[in-house]
């Protein structure tokens, strides 16, 4: 099934050791909800440069690792995470971390296209107006056409920018809730399998803009999709009931894992 991914030695793949400074460091990662530990000690780099790609089977906690590097994970009463995260060095758990502007620079793209029941205008302006970034209308219109633009959008939707964003397609929502996250001029994107909603011609142009924001924002990525992961990404963590395995160059982690569940979940063995 995935027949061009299958790695073809079981010699060790190198580590990588000179990605240097990362934009966002997880070490010793633990969630619990309630009593259930879903991650247990995960340590992670996340790069300005790179697309990092989290992997695995269903409910080994890619998701609920995902949430913590913008702590969505705080609108679950039950959950309680222990461990570091930082932001270019600063611990955005410290009780002076303001969230909202933490998740203004660490923006998320879910699963499901999940657009403000509002104009596709005022999905893209909600943010900068309440986070005070446009002087004037003239400068929020810029701001608007801007993210349009960079969530390859804009054209499709330039002459009816006070119709519903709901009206539009799934994957044009998709891409409003990119150039929404976008607008706010994050430095790191989260998205959580933002394509699994979406037909293979949506997805395609999706993975066509992760190429085109990667270098101006970091980015990780969680997906089910191991072709995606190995399209888009230049790292991949790959997480297996609430580890993190192994991490390393994408390439690597599909041709030549070190570890043996790695391998065996690479090869369709389970997931
Ligand atoms: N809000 C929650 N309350 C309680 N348990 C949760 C919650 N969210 C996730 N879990 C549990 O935590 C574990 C990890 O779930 P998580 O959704 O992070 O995994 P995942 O790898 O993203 O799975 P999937 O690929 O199916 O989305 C699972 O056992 C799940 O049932």
């Amino acid at each position: 099934m995935i027949d061009t991914i299958i790695p073809t030695t079981t010699e060790a793949a190198e580590p990588v050791t000179a990605d240097g400074t990362p934009k966002m460091s997880a070490r010793d990662v633990s969630v619990f909800y309630g009593p259930k530990q879903a991650l247990q000690s995960v340590s992670v780099d996340i790069h300005d440069d790179k697309v990092t790609a989290f992997i695995g089977p269903s409910g080994c906690g890619k998701s609920t690792f995902l949430r913590c590097l913008n702590r969505m994970n705080d609108t679950i009463p039950a959950a309680r995470v222990t461990g570091d995260i930082s932001l270019d060095g600063q611990d955005i758990y410290a009780s002076k971390m303001d969230v909202v502007q933490l998740r203004a620079r660490v923006g998320m793209v879910f699963q499901k296209p999940n657009p403000f029941p509002k104009s596709i205008f005022e999905n893209v302006a909600y943010g900068p107006r309440i986070h005070g970034l446009a002087d004037g209308k003239n400068e929020l219109e810029a701001i608007v056409e801007k993210s349009l633009k960079r969530a390859g959008l804009w054209d499709e939707v330039k002459d009816r920018l006070q119709e519903s964003g709901t009206a539009l397609s799934g994957g044009q929502q998709q891409r409003l809730c990119i150039a929404r996250a976008i607008a706010v001029d994050p430095e790191v994107i989260l998205m959580d399998e933002p394509c699994s909603a979406l037909d293979p011609i949506a997805t395609a142009k999706i993975e066509e803009l992760i190429h085109e924001l990667r270098g101006r924002y970091a980015i990780a990525i969680v997906t089910h999709n191991m072709q995606q992961a190995a399209r888009v990404s230049q790292r991949t963590a790959f997480f297996h009931l609430g580890e993190m395995v192994e991490y390393g160059r994408t390439k690597d982690i599909f041709t030549n894992p070190r570890e043996q569940r790695t391998q065996d979940y690479i090869t369709g063995r389970y997931g």
